[in-house]
């Protein structure tokens, strides 16, 4: 059999570190020939413009591939497949195939797709990496209530929890091979190494932990893994694996809309009303590019929780469109009639 081509899959919720993790490895990548493909819940392909706006050689239209129709992990046959497929029969196939999912995926229905004989021929899953946002744990964003879920379980005997943030967060722990704490710099000496000691216990054996800062971790420590994790599904448990061996997972828990604004002449106020909608209605996420009136690039907003930064990637390309919009992530049952009212001021 032909050698099979090691492929990583990045994985980790809501604004962790997956893009900056893939940016930072293109930059440094050592000649090797990689394709990305790239996942995210909402409508926009920011992603992919961020990876294509970055500029750097080696990373070029045809080698990112956006999937667009919804999270990978429901999309798999559909989406996925002819994909990975198409990469395959590139007259130059890569040399290592990088997979970033969408912040509220699960990673063990895409690895169980490697197992499928078409690709499992020609394909291995090298690793699976997740990236953790070490300042939103320390946080306590992915913790239940811990009394809500020992009602619960006494109500029904179910292992779920209230929290569907700490499903998505855990399922993607327990299908690490490698976890990257990320957001050093938001962190407190001595609280990182704290919650790699909460996190340990429950993850697979021999699960590695590098820290970050901007995701930045060397290839070397995250290409190679050899991991075969197709092979290896069984003991990475998840909180949707079913009896019948389907898997169980919608995203009705959450909910994204896309807002188009006209340019913004004052950025600062739009930023200061971004944060107050964040703050008031518990929005996980918010991303986009504005139109600046005047200014050839455009500016780039990424929000997490309560922390928001911008800045100019590339210009304006000659005949493209400039738009300012932004794609809102949260919990089910976002007022997007409020919110939207809120960022327009
Ligand atoms: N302070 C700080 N910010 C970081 C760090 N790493 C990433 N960020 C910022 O966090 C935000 C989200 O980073 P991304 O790399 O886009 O995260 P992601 O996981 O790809 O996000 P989604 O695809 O939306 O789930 C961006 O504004 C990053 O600049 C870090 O180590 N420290």
């Amino acid at each position: 059999m032909a050698a099979r081509i090691p492929a990583t899959v990045v994985t980790g919720f809501l604004g962790a570190g997956k893009t900056s993790l893939i940016r930072h490895m293109i930059e440094n990548n050592r000649g090797k020939r990689l394709a990305f493909l790239i996942n995210e819940f909402g409508d926009l392909g920011i992603d992919r413009e961020l990876l294509l706006g970055c500029g750097i050689e080696g990373c070029g239209e045809e080698d990112v591939v956006e999937l667009a129709n919804g999270c990978i992990c429901c999309t798999v046959a559909d989406d996925f497949l002819p994909a990975i497929e198409a990469i395959l029969n590139r007259p130059e196939p890569p040399d290592h195939i990088l997979i970033e999912t969408s912040g509220l995926a699960l990673p063990k229905p895409l690895v169980k797709a490697f197992a499928w004989p078409e690709v499992k021929a020609r394909v291995t899953v090298d690793g699976v990496v997740t990236v953790v946002d070490g300042r939103a744990v320390a946080e306590g964003r992915f913790a239940d209530d811990e009394d809500a879920v020992q009602a619960q379980r006494e109500a029904d005997d179910s292992l779920d929890h209230d929290n569907p943030l700490e499903e998505v967060f855990e399922d993607q722990l327990l299908c690490a091979d490698m976890v990257v704490l990320n957001k050093l710099d938001l962190l407190e000496d001595g609280v990182a190494d704290r919650i790699e000691a909460e996190l340990k216990p429950h993850l697979r054996a021999g699960v590695r932990f590098v820290h970050a800062r901007e995701a930045a971790v060397d290839p070397a420590v995250l290409l190679g893994l050899d991991a075969a994790a197709e092979d290896d599904l069984d003991s990475r448990k998840s909180h949707h694996d079913s009896h019948d061996g389907l898997d169980d997972h919608d995203h009705d828990d959450f909910d994204s809309f896309t807002l188009s604004l006209p340019e913004v002449a004052d950025a600062d106020a739009l930023e200061a009303r971004i944060l107050a909608a964040i703050a008031d209605h518990d929005i996980l996420r918010v991303k986009g590019f504005l139109d600046r009136p005047g200014v050839s690039r455009r500016e780039v907003v990424q929000a997490v929780g309560p922390r928001l930064r911008r800045y100019f990637d590339r210009a304006w390309k000659d005949g493209e469109p400039r738009r300012t919009e932004l794609v809102v992530i949260g919990q089910k049952g976002l007022d997007r009639p409020a919110i939207e009212a809120a960022i327009r001021g």
